[in-house]
């Protein structure tokens, strides 16, 4: 770690409510990250109906490049590595592709 990029602590109980503090951000990051996941999956109930009356599969491989393309924009603006934010959101596609093959069976 580059050393101007550290916090200087006067003791370990100022590192640890550091660390505290910090953990209490995350879970609450978590809990909007899975409400956002929820409402995103929600969807496909809507997109897979449509796509079953206009008989088109539910893998779009050109939309799925379209939102990587805008996603490794995103994270290099950020400063995040986009490999890592890819595979996240391949894993998002799967959740919703998975989610739409459940409504078909329904
Ligand atoms: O937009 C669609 O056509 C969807 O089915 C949604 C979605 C997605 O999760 O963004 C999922 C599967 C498709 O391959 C493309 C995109």
């Amino acid at each position: 770690m580059n050393k101007d990029n550290i916090t200087i602590f006067k003791n370990k109980s100022e590192a640890q409510s550091l660390l505290n503090e910090s953990r209490l951000e995350i879970d609450k990051i978590d809990e909007n990250l899975i409400e956002l996941f929820a409402r995103r999956t929600a969807l496909s109930k809507n997109i897979v109906s449509a796509k079953k009356y206009i008989n088109v599969p539910i893998y779009d491989k050109n939309r799925e490049k379209e939102i990587q393309n805008k996603i490794k924009n995103l994270a290099n603006d950020k400063n995040i590595d986009e490999n890592i934010i890819l595979k996240i959101m391949n894993l998002l596609f799967d959740l919703n592709k998975f989610q739409q093959e459940k409504f078909l069976e329904e």
